[in-house]
C-alpha cells in the first residue's frame, strides 16, 4: 500500500503564534482519512498547508512523491478541493467555472463536457449552466463547487466538511462517488465535526488537539471527542 499524501514534521505559525506542531501523517492510495478535532484545533490550517495556501515554517508535504516545495506546479495538479463554503467567482457562469477547472487540470474538451453533463444531471443543476453564482441558492453553489472538484480525476481529494449545504439526494450521490473514487485508488482527506456521518466511509482518523496530533489510527478505534481542557495562557 503506497502513500498518496505524506505530511512530515509540519510546523506552522501565524504571526509568530505556533498553530501546528510536529504534524506527521500519511494517507495511502485508495483510503479515506478523517481529520477531526475541536473548533480551533488546526484542521483547516492543516488543509491550507497541504494546498499551499498557508506557508509552513518547517516540514515536508508530498503527493504521489511530488514534493510541494520542489515542484509546486506539478504538485497542485495532484489534488482538488471541496471547501465548506462555495468560493465561486461572481463574474463567471456555472459553465465557465467548469471550463476554468478543465483548463487548470488539462481535461480534454469532449471529456470535460461528458463529465459536466453527467455531474450536473446527478446533482440536478443541468439547467443552471448559463447562470451566474448570485442567482443560485447556496446549496446550488455548493453543488457547482463540488462538481468543479470532481471534474479532474486526481490522486487526492481534500474535502472540508463534506455534504455541507447539500440536500439528501446530492449528499447520497457524493457518498457513492467518493466510494467509487476510493475503489479506483483515489486518496481522500476530509475534515468533519460529524464523524458519525462518515464513519462508514472512512478508514483512518487523525485527531488534532491544540495544533498537535493527540490520537490517530483505524476509524473503528476512534473513541470520540473528549471535552476540551481549557488552559490559562
Ligand atoms: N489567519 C489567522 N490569523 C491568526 N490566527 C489564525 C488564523 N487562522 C487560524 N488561526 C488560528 O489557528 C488555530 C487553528 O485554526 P483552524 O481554523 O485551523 O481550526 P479548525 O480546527 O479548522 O477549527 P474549526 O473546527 O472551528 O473550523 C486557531 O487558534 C485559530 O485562531
Amino acid at each position: 500500500m503506497t502513500n498518496c499524501l505524506e505530511v512530515k514534521d509540519l510546523q506552522l505559525s501565524i504571526r509568530n503564534k505556533p498553530i501546528l506542531q510536529d504534524i506527521t501523517f500519511a494517507v495511502p492510495n485508495g483510503k479515506i482519512m478523517a481529520l477531526v478535532g475541536h473548533n480551533g484545533a488546526g484542521k483547516s490550517t492543516t488543509m491550507k498547508a497541504i494546498m499551499g495556501w498557508q506557508d509552513k515554517d518547517e516540514g515536508e508535504i508530498s503527493i504521489q512523491g511530488i514534493q510541494q516545495d520542489k515542484h509546486f506546479l506539478r504538485y497542485k495538479t495532484q489534488f482538488s478541493y471541496i471547501p465548506e463554503e462555495p468560493l465561486l467567482m461572481s463574474e463567471l457562469t456555472v459553465y465557465q467555472h467548469f471550463q476554468l477547472y478543465g483548463a487548470s487540470y488539462q481535461i480534454e474538451e469532449d471529456l470535460l463536457n461528458e463529465r459536466v453533463e453527467y455531474y450536473t444531471k446527478e446533482f440536478e443543476i443541468q439547467d443552471k449552466l448559463s447562470e451566474f453564482p448570485e442567482s443560485l441558492s447556496k446549496g446550488m453553489r455548493q453543488k457547482v463547487q463540488t462538481i468543479c472538484a470532481l471534474l479532474p480525476e486526481v490522486p487526492l481529494l481534500l474535502i472540508d466538511e463534506p455534504f455541507m449545504g447539500l440536500d439528501i439526494y446530492a449528499a447520497q450521490f457524493l457518498i457513492e462517488e467518493l466510494k467509487n473514487r476510493k475503489e479506483q485508488g483515489t486518496a481522500i482527506l476530509l475534515t468533519t465535526h460529524q464523524l458519525e456521518k462518515v464513519t462508514d466511509l472512512c478508514d483512518y482518523y487523525v485527531l488534532l488537539s491544540n495544533g498537535v496530533i493527540s490520537e490517530s489510527g483505524e476509524i473503528e478505534a476512534f473513541s470520540g471527542l473528549q471535552r476540551r481542557e481549557v488552559h490559562d495562557e
